[in-house]
């Protein structure tokens, strides 16, 4: 192909993608593509195409990172609802929420979520991942072996000196890895209060969040690198990019996956029947060929001889694979969609962590609002940013972090704690002129499941997104115990020199009732969509991977983000997704040693 126009190899927007093609290259074929250049999509990356001899290809639908306000920390704020960064999607009106629909924030440009997310590291309880190998059978999903993969490209600055005065760094944290991982840059002295206030409530000061039970006070660790956000691009994608064997199309959308074989060639399952001896034989027949894309208006079939590798993200996968014929019959029927393979797990089990923000309106305390809320305040932002690298600017929107119970029932911390120092209506909103605190909640275990599903055949048209939070009597209970926790904190005596008043959900609301009510009213994604593309074992009808992440019944393809989870994590889901990747990165490279 010598017009470069038409070249695959060339990025849409410019050369510095483009990889010169070798003499004897196919340009169409690849040994893996990869679907999605989020958090885990630009980890797979960097390992797949680490071994020169391996041909891989990055396809992402956003474009660069290069919009100034993703490396600027709080600029997390104009990247969420911003079509240059976000998705846009909207969730269906959801009863639990008293019929409100979201915005529902997911990144799309390189980095994905990483780019537009609020930085804190957190990888959950150890009991999150002993019960994933109970679910999958798998003893790789263990507590310690999971470890080992979220250090194995970890970079935490308390280890910078090659020593730290506590022992247990070492044994629970990584250095020289891609990942940075550093303290936050700046303070609050109405959340270092809050934070004793929570002390007072029983809620023990932790020193590290992240060594298996994160219960516990403490400011959040981020990732950040001097006072800039640290996406997934800049930590494995950029240095790979260097590679000759990589090849990366960003702005160019994966509208479906290619497949051959089966019973009757592709399709086949549709015309086939399920019969046993005919499920048996497409498990070992139909396999993933590759993808297809849209580019200057040419439809473009790309090939993968090995493997393709789905990172599209909890949304983005199980959208795709329905596009594509896998997932649940009546429903790709229903759209006209020909089954390829039928997986009723496509989609289903959608998990998030509803946050509960309460509003305290404080006294005689510095907050971002009033801070903001001048034009000297926001200069003196602006130059300790410039200067120092510090400052709100530098900040991480959640700052305090806690994990405890909402109540007794609970024989491990089952909420998590954000805390701001700043109040909003609604995300997209402006600051409230006031000073004030938010307390956000959040359910890190919920009972509640939702669905992704495609609304038509045409893969650009965005999927129904129905989280259907609050769903289940234990969701609201905890909801409504979670409301009463923040209370107890905020009326302790190391928070009383606040004057703190509770704007939200406000103070005449105390039974169970009425406070999952408002929780409905005020509750909304804390922006952790999980579950979707699930893992589980071969006789779980549901599980749309097995353990090692394959996609049921058809070669060739396997699923590495945060979709396969089949339990949401307790806290935050990024770096759980990133240690996911570490791992199917590994087993993909096994494969490929073992000519599996
Ligand atoms: C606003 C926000 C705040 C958050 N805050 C935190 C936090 O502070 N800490 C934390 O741990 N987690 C946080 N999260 C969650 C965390 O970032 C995600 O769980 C994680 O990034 C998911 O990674 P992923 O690889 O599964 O998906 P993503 O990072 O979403 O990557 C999927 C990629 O695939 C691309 N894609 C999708 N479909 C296609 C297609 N058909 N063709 C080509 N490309 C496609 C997307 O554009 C995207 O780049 C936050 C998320 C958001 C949105």
């Amino acid at each position: 192909m010598s017009d470069n126009k038409n070249n695959p190899h060339r990025s849409p927007e410019g050369e510095q993608d483009a990889r010169p093609a070798k003499p004897g290259d196919d340009l169409s074929e690849f040994d893996y593509i990869i679907v999605g250049a989020g958090s885990a999509g630009c980890l797979m990356a960097n390992r797949l195409s680490a071994n020169p001899d391996h041909r891989v290809l990055l396809v992402e639908a956003g474009g660069r990172d290069n919009y100034h306000w993703i490396h600027i920390p709080v600029g997390y704020l104009y990247c969420i609802n911003n079509p240059r960064t976000d998705w846009m999607f909207r969730t269906e009106p959801d009863k639990g929420l008293n019929g409100r629909s979201l915005i529902y924030p997911r990144g799309k440009t390189l980095g994905g979520c990483s780019s537009i997310n609020g930085m804190i590291y957190m990888r959950g309880q150890a009991r999150d991942y002993d019960h994933w190998a109970e679910v999958s059978g798998d003893d790789e999903w263990r507590w310690e072996q999971c470890l080992a993969d979220f250090m194995r490209h970890e970079d935490h600055a308390l280890l910078d000196d090659g020593a730290s005065s506590d022992p247990g760094q070492h044994d629970f944290h990584g250095h020289g890895g891609e990942w940075r991982v550093e303290r936050q840059r700046l303070n609050w002295e109405v959340l270092d209060d809050f934070a004793i206030a929570a002390e007072q409530a029983g809620i023990p000061r932790t020193k590290d969040f992240n060594r298996g039970s994160n219960e516990g006070v403490a400011y959040f660790e981020v990732n950040q690198r001097a006072g800039w956000r640290w996406n997934t691009a800049k930590a494995f994608l950029r240095p790979a990019l260097k590679r000759s064997n990589l090849t990366l199309w960003h702005s160019t959308q994966v509208n479906r996956l290619l497949f051959a074989g089966g019973e009757q060639g592709m399709g086949a399952e549709t015309r086939a029947g399920t019969g046993a001896t005919d499920a048996a034989k497409q498990a070992s027949d139909l396999r993933c060929t590759g993808i297809q894309v849209v580019r200057d208006g040419k439809v473009i079939n790309l090939s993968a001889k090995r493997e393709v590798v789905l990172c599209a993200g909890a949304i983005g996968s199980p959208h795709l694979l329905q596009v594509s014929g896998v997932g649940p019959r009546a429903l790709l029927e229903e759209h006209g969609v020909e089954v390829v393979k039928d997986l009723p797990g496509v989609g289903e089990n959608l998990q998030d962590h509803l946050q509960i923000r309460s509003v305290y309106k404080v006294t005689n305390a510095k907050t971002l609002n009033a801070m903001a809320s001048t034009l000297l305040g926001k200069m003196g932002i602006g130059m300790q940013y410039l200067f120092k690298r510090s400052g709100p600017m530098s900040m991480a929107p959640s700052q305090l972090g806690a994990f405890t119970r909402s109540s007794d029932d609970y024989a491990h911390p089952n909420i998590q704690y954000h805390v701001q120092p700043l109040s909003l209506e609604a995300f997209g909103q402006p600051l409230h002129p006031f000073p004030a605190i938010t307390a956000s909640v959040c359910n890190l275990n919920p009972t509640s499941r939702g669905t992704v599903r495609l609304q038509s055949a045409d893969p650009r048209q965005a999927p129904a997104i129905a989280p259907n939070y609050l769903s289940t009597d234990e969701d609201r209970k905890v909801a409504a115990d979670s409301l009463r926790v923040t209370r107890r904190i905020a009326s302790q005596p190391a928070f009383a020199r606040y004057k703190p008043e509770e704007i939200k959900p406000g103070v005449e609301y105390q039974t169970d009732e009425e406070l999952a009510r408002l929780a409905g009213d005020i509750g909304t994604t804390i922006f952790h969509p999980v579950g979707t593309t699930r893992m589980g074992r071969a006789d779980d009808p549901m599980a749309v991977v097995d353990s090692r992440l394959r996609v049921r019944g058809i070669q060739g393809l396997r699923v590495a983000d945060a979709g396969i989870m089949p339990t949401i994590v307790s806290g935050n889901t990024n770096s759980p997704t990133l240690m996911i990747a570490e791992k199917a990165a590994g087993w993909i490279l096994e494969s490929a040693v073992g000519g599996d």
